[in-house]
């Protein structure tokens, strides 16, 4: 999963939650994020799901969504009882890319 988050845009500036940081106690209270939804699916809750919400823009990759998507993939991953991972976007499409009026760089190829 390490090298999923390595291939996430880039973006200056963005969060990157360490070991028992506010935004990861935040994440395991179960607060809601803005543009992603979260959820432990498996009858032993093993597997990590995450679906990225942002319906009216596609699911354009804002910073706000990569923020957030790269706090949930570190707590699932340090979430010892969770065995894999799941990415989803939405019914039409995955994600529109990266958000148009985004002037962030972006780092290898999503
Ligand atoms: C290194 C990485 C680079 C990249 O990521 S390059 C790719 C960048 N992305 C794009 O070029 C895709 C841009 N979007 C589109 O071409 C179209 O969308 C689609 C073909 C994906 C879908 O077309 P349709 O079904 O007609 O939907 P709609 O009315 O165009 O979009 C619905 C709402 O979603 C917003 N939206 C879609 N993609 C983006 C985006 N990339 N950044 C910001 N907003 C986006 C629109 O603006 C609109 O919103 P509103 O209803 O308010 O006009």
């Amino acid at each position: 999963m390490a090298a999923l988050r390595s291939l996430l845009p880039c973006v200056p500036g963005l969060l990157r939650p360490r070991h028992g940081c506010a935004a990861l106690r935040t994440f395991a209270a179960g607060a809601k994020f803005e543009y992603i939804i979260t959820e432990k699916k498996g009858k032993a809750h093993n597997v990590g799901l995450i679906q990225l919400n942002r319906p009216k823009a596609l699911n354009a990759l804002c910073k706000g969504l990569i923020t957030e998507l790269s706090q949930a993939l570190q707590a699932f991953e340090e979430d010892r009882a969770v065995g894999a991972i799941v990415l989803t976007g939405g019914e039409k499409v995955f994600a529109g890319g990266q958000h148009g009026s985004g002037s962030w760089a972006v780092r290898g190829a999503v």
